[in-house]
């Protein structure tokens, strides 16, 4: 299928060049004619341009010579070339350096426009293919969002009424929300959604690297710039930018992603060549921005036009009801949690959000012995925050030292069931007990108070649960609890 393309045609031959361009404008091409090399540099500097066909023979700067400048410059232009008779070997030289085509004059303008359309094929081949590997290596598959409290039901009708609008959104929320899962669901629910989705993090990459991750380099505008990059914002041409924590752009950076969102106009490090491009930016932000304005961190320019519309993504903490859903989402087929586990579980406040929610599943699997997960399976901070019976003492027969948490030196002093003078430990009272009578009445009144529940007094007697499982056969046979501890 013929496409309109950008050309720039190069030819001293004035009747050529005049008729030649004249043909393709009636094809409906944008052509820009010149009758030398310096001139056409002039064009390519300022304009892009998807082919360009050189006449080989020109005085002053020869085709060759403008290819040399084309590579040189790392124009994104597929060339063309045209030969006189007897310059094929420069035909072959211009093949080397990178010219895609050439075509014998004199020859027919059907067949220039043919051999024209295939280079701009070829060019945008190239450009997907360059985006397509972006893509892959960048990007995993969207993931779902998942989720049915009231914000999240909110939130979903916001995303299905932004995301085809095509105009930047700003998703707000705290770290490991699931911003980018948000910004993902913009993208597949817009017109564009087979086409790239480039994501960057202003704040995991150091600042130098910024600039040239999001705008590229040109090869020798910086120590290790050993080749042509084009930036993300190439990359994502046509399609979706996602940049991650953008309050964390350097405010020297700022004016120059102002300028892309304005007019799509970029540069590339080192490149005094402007490039355009069409991409939708989707930006998040885990600081307040407008906090970051006041504070002179952050344009307010530019917060304005990231700012078009928000999306604001509750912590999990506030949205409790999207809990027991994430963890059915996110624990492996076959897998479940008990009752106390459940329930810690809903109480806890996330502080990392959904991203600490997964990471305590992917631990308490690997932990847990069959298939349940079980308290023991969590992380401490997890533990902690369900202990509300920290202060919990011993029944009184134990006295002051020997609370919960001193338990194990009253027992330490009484090894191998030896009585113990209460004269000797006065914070005993008057009991002359054993240790396993000790111990015995110890676990059962923690377990009493506890309501029966063995994993909170196998945690709280810091023992694993089938220890006290143990203990407690034991106990109910009359047998010495020793051996287990
Ligand atoms: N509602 C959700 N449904 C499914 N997965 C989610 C949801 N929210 C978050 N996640 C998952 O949690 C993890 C963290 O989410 P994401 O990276 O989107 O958070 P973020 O807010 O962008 O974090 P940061 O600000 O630190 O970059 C990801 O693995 C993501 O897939």
């Amino acid at each position: 299928m013929s496409q309109t393309i950008k050309l720039l045609l190069v030819d001293d031959e004035d009747d050529y060049r005049r008729s030649c361009g004249k043909f393709m404008e009636r094809l409906g091409h944008t052509v820009r004619s010149s009758a030398s090399g310096a001139e056409a540099m002039t064009f390519l500097d300022r304009e892009d341009f998807d082919v360009a066909v050189f006449d080989i023979d020109m005085p002053g700067m020869n085709g060759l010579e403008l290819m040399q400048r084309v590579q040189e410059e790392a124009f994104d232009v597929e060339v063309v070339f045209l030969t006189g008779k007897g310059t094929i070997e420069a035909c072959v030289q211009a093949m080397q350096m990178g010219a895609c085509d050439f075509l014998t004059k004199p020859c027919s303008l059907v067949d220039l426009e043919h051999r024209v359309q295939l280079a701009s094929q070829r060019g945008k081949l190239k450009k997907e293919n360059q985006q397509l590997k972006a893509i892959v290596t960048r990007n995993r598959p969207a993931p779902k969002l998942v989720g049915n409290s009231v914000a999240m039901k909110d939130l979903s009708r916001m995303i299905s009424k932004v995301a085809p609008t095509r105009k930047p959104v700003l998703i707000e929320g705290e770290s490991g929300t699931g911003k980018e899962v948000v910004a993902r669901s913009v993208q597949q629910q817009s017109d564009l959604s087979d086409r790239p989705f480039v994501t960057i993090n202003c704040a995991a990459l150091p600042q130098q690297l910024v600039e040239s991750e999001l705008f590229g380099h040109q090869k020798g505008s910086f120590t290790g710039a050993t080749a042509d990059k084009p930036g993300l914002f190439e990359v994502a041409d046509g399609g979706t930018l996602f940049i991650d924590e953008v309050g964390e752009l350097p405010p020297e950076l700022q004016p120059k992603l102002l300028r892309v969102l304005e007019d799509g106009s970029l540069r590339r490090i080192g490149c005094h060549r402007e490039r355009k491009v069409k991409v939708r930016l989707i930006a998040a932000t885990n600081r307040d921005l407008t906090e970051e304005v006041k504070a002179g961190r952050f344009r307010e320019d530019l917060f304005y036009r990231i700012n078009v519309l928000t999306l604001n993504l509750p912590p999990l903490r506030e949205r409790k009801g999207d809990i027991e859903l994430l963890l059915q989402h996110f624990l492996p087929r076959g897998w479940s949690l008990d009752d106390e586990t459940l329930e810690t579980m809903v109480h806890y406040h996330w502080p990392g959000n959904v991203r600490q929610l997964i990471n305590v599943i992917e631990r308490a699997t690997i932990l847990a012995d069959q298939q349940v997960i079980t308290m023991d399976d969590l992380p401490r901070e997890l533990v902690h925050a369900n202990d509300s019976l920290s202060s919990m003492r011993l029944p009184p027969e134990f006295s002051e030292s020997s609370h919960l948490n001193g338990e194990s030196v009253a027992i330490d002093h009484c090894e191998n069931g030896t009585s113990i003078d209460a004269e000797q430990d006065p914070a005993l009272g008057d009991s002359n007990l054993k240790v396993d009578d000790l111990v015995k009445a110890h676990v059962l009144k923690v377990l009493e108070q506890l309501g029966g529940n063995k994993a909170k007094t196998a945690r709280h007697l810091g023992i694993h649960r089938r220890k006290l499982y143990r203990l407690l056969e034991r106990f109910e046979q009359n047998l010495p609890s020793e051996e287990v501890l």
